[in-house]
């Protein structure tokens, strides 16, 4: 009995793994490797193997994605590190300003990092020795909720990262537009209430007590800073987006180190001319100073860091 447990044990471990990659080409990379028949019988025969050994389902199989019960409520979560907010600006004189500042604290030109400002819902997600254990809501930044059940249900979320590590990742959880136009035809067709914008449906799908409802909701992810930027080895804000990738995490590809002030604006010129093409929403461009050390010296205000900005869109003008 033992060794067929030791060949099945086996099996069960290749194909978990198997799957987990195939899992991240499709939906971290978008650059599957195998057909979906490959990937379907594959997960039948993990699923038939755990089915009839129940002992060796593991939390980090596919086959556990999308959790059976349904909630009465969400668990409140403290983050032990608040998630802050950002300050907002509309024009290129409060991004001169924001630079002369930052220059002046530093005493030295710096470089920022630009990212794309996902309209979506910000979450937290914390892993021990490289498996998920929890996700939470922002909240207010200090309080959120415990939405494990659903966020596990979205797949560019890894359920076990590329290497052991413990960290706490941060980012937007959104619908893409595509996803977006196809729920609210669902709902019209079914005489239900549609969503105002990508952003609600996100919060709306994320909010279910049944994540069997949320895993039908195609959300994805951009993840973009951890809560202690000493759980990683970069230095700087462009190198742990990169090390975030490395580790399994969907990280937005249009971000851009940008040497001067004069760039970050060239840059946020091209994405307000660009925005109506990208396959999600975004309201806007975060800047950040790119050096962690440099952004331990300029410090937080009381409810943002001074070593970042979000400069916001214009509205854009309704989709006739
Ligand atoms: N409130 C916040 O701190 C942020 C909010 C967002 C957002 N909605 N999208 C992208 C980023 C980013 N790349 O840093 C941030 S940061």
């Amino acid at each position: 009995m033992k060794v067929v447990e030791q060949s099945i044990v086996k099996r069960a471990k290749e194909l978990r793994n198997q799957l987990n990659q195939y899992s991240y080409e499709y939906y971290v990379k978008d650059d599957p490797s195998v057909e979906d028949f490959v990937y379907d019988s594959l997960y039948q025969e993990l699923v038939k193997i755990e089915n009839n050994h129940p002992e060796l389902v593991s939390e980090d199989s596919p086959t556990q994605r999308v959790g059976g019960r349904v909630l009465e409520g969400f668990e409140k979560v403290e983050h032990d590190i608040p998630l802050y907010s950002l300050n907002d600006v509309f024009n290129k004189e409060d991004i001169i300003a924001f630079d002369k500042r930052v220059q002046k604290a530093l005493n030295r030109q710096v470089s920022y990092t630009c990212e794309l400002k996902i309209d979506g819902l910000s979450v937290s997600l914390r892993y021990e020795n490289g498996k998920l254990v929890q996700g939470a809501t922002r909240g207010d930044g200090t309080v959120g909720e415990d939405i494990t059940e659903n966020l596990r249900t979205v797949r560019s979320i890894p359920l076990q990262l590329k290497n052991s590590v413990s960290l706490e990742a941060r980012g937007e959880c959104y619908m893409p537009k595509k996803s977006f136009m196809r729920l609210n035809q669902h709902r019209e067709e079914e005489g239900q209430d549609v969503f105002a914008n990508p952003r609600n449906a996100a919060a709306g799908s994320l909010r279910q007590l049944d994540s069997k409802i949320t895993a039908k909701r195609n959300l994805s992810t951009f993840l973009y800073s951890v809560a202690d930027t000493g759980s990683l080895a970069s230095s700087t804000q462009f190198d742990a987006l990169q090390e975030l990738a490395d580790l399994g995490f969907q990280t937005n590809q249009e971000r851009k180190l940008c040497h001067s002030i004069d760039e970050v604006w060239d840059y946020i010129e091209d994405f307000q001319e660009k925005r109506g093409d990208l396959s999600y929403e975004i309201d806007g461009v975060v800047i950040k100073v790119n050096d962690f050390d440099q952004q331990e010296k300029l410090g937080y205000t009381v409810k943002a860091p001074r070593w970042a900005i979000a400069y916001k869109f214009p509205p854009e003008e309704a989709q006739t």
